[in-house]
């Protein structure tokens, strides 16, 4: 085969891929007439061709029967709504389907998982997050600790990378657990980790901070649809994500919660609950008295959003058919190849990929540290049809996401980057 260095090599990978015929499902934005190369889905993932179609059958549905769509809906009767997502989540986040649930979004479903599993005592009040968490995370952490009185700075253990170092040791986020094992509540990071691109070994972390006796939890806003997740046999206590990045389910769209089966069904968990959360086959006798669903569907709070969720069912079901693990071996030759060819970048010194370069310790996304000039590198590469993004103070971020995304995007774009950095 030619050099990889070349457009025809990357066009050979693009004929050999089998999952080359999903990306004309989808709409990919224009630059003057021509495709960009949409290197963002790790942000807002891109339009399923199949949405409109699923929303206007409940725009149709809503116009023709008004209120009795919730039980007469031509497809999808709206009382059921949350069902419809169940088989293809627990699939992509590994669980059951009766752990998990999509509603609200998702740092509202974060503050409902520490209502249930950050359950501050006098001994144990501790939330162990990575610096740098996401802000919606780090401020949905401040705020429950100050909830519960207690001192923010004291209560809160933040792990940060070794000096000179951009991303986590497994080993000293475990000793960073048993340290604190003694006054330690709860452990909540992410799974991939929106910085850095950082996939983090969610079976180690979760059996440390389980024999430290605190919950485990995981913000999977980076993971869920990104790489491979088993959160049902990792005993993993909680987890909440959200479908508008890797689930192409639409801006603000629908978030999705997993609570495992051995909490699930406890009805003594306790939890800020909803009438949606309620006995379905009691729903409607507007009785006092709050009994939970089994699983997950207990922490529901209101009825869905059926607008969204429609948009949730179309992106689910192209998922669904691509298949996971064909997704990952994709990601990882699509992602291997762009990291490939910016080694040579990085060994000049132009930039330094700050991702692990272990395939099984992270995803799609690459973090591009530019210390010179990366902003204007950043507004070239945009004007130049790339759409990337920029993170303070100094990384790029590019996630080549397999559904969509070919090696000729990547191609393209490490020829775009070496034009503005030569
Ligand atoms: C890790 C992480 N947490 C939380 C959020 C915020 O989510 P939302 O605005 O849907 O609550 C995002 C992205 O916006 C994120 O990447
Ligand atoms: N929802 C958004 C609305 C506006 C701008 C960005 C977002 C993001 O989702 C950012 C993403 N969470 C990130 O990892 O940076």
């Amino acid at each position: 085969m030619s050099n990889k260095n070349t457009l025809a090599y990357a066009q050979q990978l693009d004929n050999e891929d089998p999952l080359k015929a999903f990306r004309n499902r989808f709409h990919i934005p224009k630059l003057k007439g021509k495709d960009v190369i949409y290197f963002t889905g790790n942000s807002l993932g891109l339009q399923p061709k199949s949405t409109k179609t699923y929303i206007n059958e409940e725009l149709d549905d809503w116009a023709t029967l008004g209120v009795e769509g919730h039980f007469h809906s031509q497809k999808r009767p709206w009382f059921h709504y949350h069902k419809f997502s169940k088989e293809a989540l627990a699939k992509i986040v590994g669980a059951l389907p009766s752990e998990v649930v999509s509603m609200n979004s998702l740092t509202s479903n974060l503050h409902l998982m520490m209502v249930s599993f950050y359950r501050p005592t006098k001994t144990r009040h501790k939330i162990l997050i990575e610096s740098g968490a996401f802000p919606s995370d780090q401020y949905a952490v401040e705020s429950q600790i100050k909830f519960h009185k207690l001192p923010y700075n004291e209560a809160l253990v933040e792990i940060s990378p070794r000096k000179g170092e951009h991303t986590l040791r497994t080993e000293d986020i475990i000793s960073k657990i048993e340290e604190h094992k003694d006054s330690l509540a709860l452990v909540m990071l992410s799974g991939v980790q929106y910085y850095s691109g950082q996939f983090f070994d969610i079976q180690k972390i979760t059996e440390a901070g389980h024999q430290a006796g605190a919950f485990v939890g995981f913000d999977l806003a980076h993971a869920a649809g990104n790489v491979p997740l088993e959160l049902h046999k990792h005993e993993v206590d909680f987890a909440a994500w959200c479908s508008y990045k890797y689930l192409n389910s639409g801006p603000g769209g629908v978030s999705g919660i997993f609570v495992h089966e051995k909490h699930g069904n406890n009805p003594d968990i306790p939890r800020f609950a909803g009438w949606w959360g309620h006995n379905e086959e009691e729903r409607f006798k507007m009785e006092k008295g709050f009994k939970p669903m089994e699983g997950a569907d207990g922490w529901q709070l209101s009825n869905v959003n059926v607008l969204s969720s429609a948009a949730h069912l179309a992106a689910l079901e192209i998922y669904n058919e691509a298949g996971m693990e064909a997704l990952r071996e994709k990601s990882l030759k699509l992602t291997g190849y762009l990291e490939s060819l910016l080694k040579e970048l990085q060994d000049e010194g132009f930039l330094q990929m700050i991702t692990p370069t272990e395939p099984n310790a992270r995803g799609c996304q690459l973090s591009l540290l530019v210390t010179h000039n990366g902003k204007a590198i950043f507004e070239h590469l945009t004007q130049s049809g790339v759409v990337a993004d920029w993170r303070e103070p100094n990384v790029i971020r590019v996630a080549p996401v397999p559904l969509y995304n070919t090696f000729e995007d990547v191609f393209n774009f490490y020829d775009i980057l070496k034009k503005v950095i030569f």
